[in-house]
């Protein structure tokens, strides 16, 4: 469970980048952050997977006040979730291999293991016949299923992913889409930020709308989706 209670967010002084977001996300749960640009997904994501601190506020995780934890005991939060960033983040020296080995062997798995779940993991994102390359070798789509298979790897309590299906051609998003329903149906929580209207129309979750740092509409999976008056506010 993932709980914020009253949670703001400032980068400067008279711009709140979050305004009082209150929120309760069950384990299990699928849940779609949207909004226009600018309107603070990918705040309330660095927030969940602690790269920023909130400026008032309480967030709970599996019970843990991650508001309180010491900067000691944030790597070990970190490595039960996996994180799609929006740039990636890849660790363009090492292969693509070692890139999805990385969280594992953090997690301190033996080598045979870790061997085994990567060929698994890029199986899965179809990049098994790439595993020796670069990440700079890849297409930014492909950069993108590395991104989206180190993230599934060590099977996460909480899988958090920032616009991951971004850069993709329709069908190649629609199949992550498909990864992240089946790292759910696993027991991951998922969290996704996305700008795709079409991507919730087509595979209906929760959807929690954000505008200008404010949580204006929290729907459950089979209300309707917000329909075409509502695309102005969300600048789509
Ligand atoms: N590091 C930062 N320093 C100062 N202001 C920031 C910083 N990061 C974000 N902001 C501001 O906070 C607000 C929310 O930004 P955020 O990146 O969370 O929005 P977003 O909804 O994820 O946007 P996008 O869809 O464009 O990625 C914006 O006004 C942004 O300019």
């Amino acid at each position: 469970m993932i709980q914020l209670h009253n949670v703001c967010k400032s980068y400067q002084k008279d711009s709140a980048a979050l305004e009082e977001i209150n929120l309760k996300i069950p384990k299990g749960d699928f849940v779609y952050i949207t909004g226009a640009s600018g309107a603070g997904k990918s705040t309330l994501l660095k927030l969940l997977y602690c790269a920023e601190k909130p400026s008032r506020g309480q967030i709970l995780i599996d019970g843990q006040n991650v508001t309180r934890m010491g900067l000691g005991r944030i790597p070990r939060l970190r490595r039960r979730l996996g994180i799609v960033f929006q740039d990636f983040k890849l660790l363009n020296r090492r292969t693509v291999f070692e890139n999805v080995a990385f969280p594992l062997e953090v997690q301190g798995r033996k080598r045979y293991e870790v061997s085994k779940k990567v060929f698994h993991t890029l199986k899965m994102v179809g990049l098994e016949h790439k595993l020796q390359r670069h990440p700079l070798e890849l297409s930014g789509g492909e950069q993108q299923r590395v991104a989206v298979a180190r993230a599934l790897v060590i099977d996460p309590v909480v899988l958090i992913a920032d616009e991951p299906t971004g850069n993709l051609d329709p069908e190649v998003a629609l199949e992550i889409m498909e990864l992240f329903k089946g790292a759910n149906a696993r027991g991951s929580t998922v969290l996704l930020a996305t700008h795709d209207r079409e991507m919730i129309r087509r595979i209906p979750r929760r959807v929690i709308t954000l505008d200008q740092g404010r949580l204006v509409d929290d729907r459950a999976p089979y209300d309707t989706v917000p329909g075409e008056e509502e695309a102005e506010r969300w600048e789509l």
